[in-house]
C-alpha cells in the first residue's frame, strides 16, 4: 500500500459524511471479495533483471488509438459530488494534469458535457444497460459527441449488488444525481426507474453500441477466459478484468487470479486491462507483468478527491506513476514492453507474518 493512498484514505474518513463513506467503502455480501483484492496481488513475487540500462524509464503507451503518458487510468465510479463539491469536474482536471485517462461513470453526478469541458486529457465513458434503452443510447451518443474516445460497457451489473454495510443508509440526493444525466427526456420522478439496471442485456449490446457511436467498446467485469472470448467475438475492442471492487457478486475470483486466464484467452486479439485492489507501484507492475496493458484505480481516486479535490487526484496519479517508474527500473524494465511475464512468479503460501 502506498503511504499516500493510506494518508488520503485517512483524510477522506475525516471529511466525508458517514453515508458517503459507507457507500464508497462497502462491498457486497460478507465482503470477502473486497477484502481479498489487495492481498491477491502479493501472491506474486518479482524476478528482476540485473545490469540493464534503466536510466530513463518510459511509461507511455498507445491504447485503442490514444497516446497516454501513464498506464494508470481512473476507473468509473459513481457520484463524485458525494466526495467533493466540484465532483467529476475536479476528477477530470486532476487526471488531465497527471496525463491519465479518465473513465467517466454512467452515474456521474454532473452533466457529462461539463466534465468533458474540464477534461483537457483523453476520456472514456462507462455505460450501464438501462431499462429504458433511450437512456443508455442517449448517454453513449452524447459522450461520443462530447469527445469520449471509447465506451466501457459494464457487464457485471444486471442488478446492483447488495451491500449490507451501506444499503440501509441510502445515498443522499441520489435522485437528482441520476437525473442530471439520464433524465433529460423524462419527468424527474421517472428518471430513476428509466435509468435502472436492465437485467436482460446480452453481448448483442456490444455491437449495437459500436454501430450507434462508431467508438470502440470495451467490456468491464470479466473474470473468465471463455467469457472474454465471447465478448471479443461479439465485437469488444478490449476487456477489463474486474470484480467491481467486490461490490457485485461476493466470493468471485480475485482480479489478480483471473487476469492470466483472460490474457491467455484474448490478449493476442485485444488489450486486457484490470482493476481491483491496486494500491502501489508494485501492485501495478505485477498486473502489467501478468499481461494487463493498463490498470484502473477506483477507491483510491475517491479518497484523493475527498482529501484534496483536483490537486489530490493529481497527486495520487503522479505519485503512483512515479512509484511504478521506480520499481520498473529496479526490476530492469525501462519500458512497458519490457514488462513481460517472466518478471513474476506465483507463490503458493506468502509468509503470513513476516518479521
Ligand atoms: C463507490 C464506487 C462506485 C462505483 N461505481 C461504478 C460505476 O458507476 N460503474 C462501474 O462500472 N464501476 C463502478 N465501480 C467499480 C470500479 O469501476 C472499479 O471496478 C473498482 O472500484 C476497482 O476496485 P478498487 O476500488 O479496489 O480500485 C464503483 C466502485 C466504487 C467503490
Ligand atoms: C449506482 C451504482 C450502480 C454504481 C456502482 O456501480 C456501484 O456503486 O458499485
Amino acid at each position: 500500500m502506498s503511504a499516500l493512498v493510506d494518508a488520503q484514505h485517512a483524510r477522506a474518513r475525516e471529511v466525508l459524511g458517514s453515508e458517503a463513506l459507507a457507500y464508497y467503502e462497502s462491498g457486497a455480501g460478507a465482503e470477502l471479495t473486497r477484502r481479498e483484492a489487495e492481498a491477491a496481488w502479493s501472491h506474486y513475487r518479482l524476478r528482476p533483471r540485473v545490469l540493464t540500462d534503466v536510466a530513463a524509464v518510459d511509461l507511455s503507451l498507445d491504447l485503442l488509438g490514444t497516446h497516454l503518458a501513464t498506464p494508470l487510468l481512473v476507473a468509473p465510479t459513481a457520484y463524485h459530488r458525494l466526495a467533493h463539491p466540484d465532483g467529476e469536474v475536479a476528477t477530470a482536471r486532476g487526471a488531465a494534469a497527471a496525463g491519465a485517462l479518465l473513465t467517466l461513470s454512467a452515474r456521474a453526478s454532473q452533466p457529462l458535457e461539463s466534465v468533458a469541458q474540464a477534461a483537457a486529457g483523453p476520456w472514456w465513458f462507462q455505460v450501464y444497460a438501462t431499462r429504458d434503452p433511450a437512456v443508455h443510447r442517449g448517454l453513449a451518443v452524447r459522450a461520443r459527441d462530447a469527445g469520449a474516445t471509447a465506451l466501457v460497457l459494464t457487464g457485471d451489473t444486471p442488478f446492483v449488488g447488495r451491500k449490507p454495510l451501506s444499503d440501509s443508509l441510502g445515498i443522499p440526493g441520489i435522485e437528482d444525481m441520476v437525473a442530471v444525466n439520464s433524465g433529460a427526456h423524462l419527468r424527474p420522478d421517472a428518471a430513476t426507474d428509466a435509468a435502472d439496471q436492465w437485467p436482460s442485456a446480452t453481448t448483442d449490446l456490444v455491437a449495437e453500441l459500436a454501430a450507434l457511436t462508431g467508438l470502440p467498446v470495451l467490456v468491464k467485469g470479466v473474470l473468465r477466459g471463455d467469457e472474454a472470448a465471447r465478448c471479443v467475438d461479439a465485437g469488444a475492442a478490449g476487456i477489463v478484468v474486474s470484480t467491481h471492487g467486490g461490490r457485485q457478486l461476493d466470493r468471485v475470483v480475485p482480479s489478480a487470479v483471473a487476469l492470466p486466464e483472460v490474457v491467455a484467452a484474448v490478449g493476442d486479439r485485444v488489450p486486457v486491462l484490470v482493476d481491483g485492489g491496486l494500491r502501489s507501484g508494485l501492485d501495478v507492475l505485477t498486473a502489467l507483468a501478468l499481461g494487463a496493458r493498463a490498470v484502473l484505480l477506483g477507491r483510491p481516486v475517491l479518497w484523493a478527491l475527498a482529501a484534496g479535490g483536483a490537486a489530490g487526484v493529481r497527486e495520487l496519479l503522479d505519485t503512483l506513476t512515479d512509484d511504478l517508474a521506480h520499481v520498473m527500473a529496479l526490476a530492469g524494465a525501462p519500458t512497458l514492453d519490457a514488462v513481460t511475464a517472466d518478471l513474476v512468479t506465483r507463490i503458493e503460501r506468502p509468509v503470513e507474518r513476516p518479521v
